[in-house]
């Protein structure tokens, strides 16, 4: 019985010890400083709105020089207007630098080529790219036009993929440089109502996985950030299975997180070169794992999730 006993309590004092490094493990790297963005050139897809203005402000204030992307131009004035008004080079001991703006369609190729010229023509070269522009949708796949689901895909994956492609070369030849995608937790579970976006987020991150190992040789990281809901008007601008707009706010949209919060961990994950970051509360969390670890129940969760929705919009 002692020697039971005895047993269980090395077992224990093990435990105890394992869960204590790994907490200061975690301490340890939340405490570390991480790379500093002062004059890192910093270029900011879809900056006109939503998750990429807040991260124009915060990578601003970081002194990093912005290079700023948008369909378009007077936006993008007023974006810049704004963040140089809310933190004033007085307030920091940071240098600022005004930001640059490049205007283009990300879901025109063509575009995409010329306009990665023009973004490298502002300051010679790119330390990190942030793909973060996007378009949601909400529709059921039995209604959705096939354009609708290639316009999705053209936005959310063949823009990014474009864009990264064209500006690699130089990260290459500089042996320097980081790609960072804002994905979504919907790139690694797939929810009812969601095909084109879904799949869109999930062909992202297979793609930019697939980036992470084949540039780790040339020392640029990849980093693959899925967040949660995000209190922007992503749901309003979401398109629908028939090509037009959702036009409305989503309770799970508005009452999601803050932006400014979810730019400052994508600071936070560019300072620190993080691989994969997803940031959502436990139940998406839980949804992932879940998804992996018991596929069926996942599956069940979700088609009772589908049923729930399709008999909400027929009462
Ligand atoms: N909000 C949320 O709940 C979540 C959002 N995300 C992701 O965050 C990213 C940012 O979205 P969010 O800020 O929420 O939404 P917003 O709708 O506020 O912003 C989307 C941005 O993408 C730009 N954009 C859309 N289509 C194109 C295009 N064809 N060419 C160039 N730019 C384009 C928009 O520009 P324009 O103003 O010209 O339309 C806008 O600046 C997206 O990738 C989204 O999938 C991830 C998880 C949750
Ligand atoms: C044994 C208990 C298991 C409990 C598992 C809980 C399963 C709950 C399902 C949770 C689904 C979460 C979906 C989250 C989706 C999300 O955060 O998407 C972010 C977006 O990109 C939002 O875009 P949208 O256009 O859809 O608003």
């Amino acid at each position: 019985m002692d020697l039971i006993a005895g047993v269980g309590g090395r077992s224990f004092n093990i435990f105890c010890a394992s869960i204590g490094l790994l907490l200061l493990y975690r301490l340890l790297l939340r405490l570390r400083s991480g790379t500093s963005l002062q004059d890192a050139v910093v270029v900011i897809t879809g900056a006109s709105s939503g998750l990429g203005k807040e991260c124009a402000q915060v990578f601003y204030s970081a002194g990093a020089r912005l290079v700023l992307c948008g369909r378009d131009g007077s936006r993008l004035q007023q974006v810049v207007q704004e963040i140089s008004s809310k933190s004033p080079q007085t307030q920091s001991s940071k240098h600022r630098h005004t930001p640059k703006m490049v205007v283009f369609d990300l879901a025109e190729t063509n575009a995409v080529g010329r306009a990665a010229e023009e973004i490298l023509a502002c300051y010679g070269h790119v330390d990190v790219l942030i793909n973060n522009a996007g378009i949601s949708y909400r529709g059921n796949i039995l209604d959705t036009q096939l354009s609708v689901q290639r316009d999705v895909m053209e936005t959310n994956y063949f823009g990014p993929v474009a864009l990264t492609q064209a500006l690699l070369p130089s990260m290459v030849q500089r042996r320097s440089g980081h790609v960072v995608v804002i994905s979504s937790v919907q790139g690694k579970i797939a929810i009812p109502y969601r095909s084109a976006y879904a799949a869109s987020k999930h062909a992202t991150q297979a793609y930019f996985d697939c980036l992470r190992a084949e540039i780790e040789q040339y020392k640029i990281p990849v980093t693959v950030i899925s967040p949660g809901y995000i209190r922007t008007n992503l749901s309003v601008n979401a398109v629908t299975g028939d090509g037009t707009k959702y036009g409305v706010l989503d309770k799970t949209t508005a009452t999601g997180w803050e932006p400014r919060d979810v730019a400052l961990a994508v600071l936070r994950a560019v300072s620190l070169k993080s691989k994969d970051v997803v940031l959502a509360g436990p139940a998406p969390t839980l949804a992932i794992y879940l998804r992996t670890l018991w596929p069926a129940l996942f599956f069940k969760l979700m088609s009772s999730r589908a049923r729930k929705e399709q008999k909400h919009k027929i009462e």
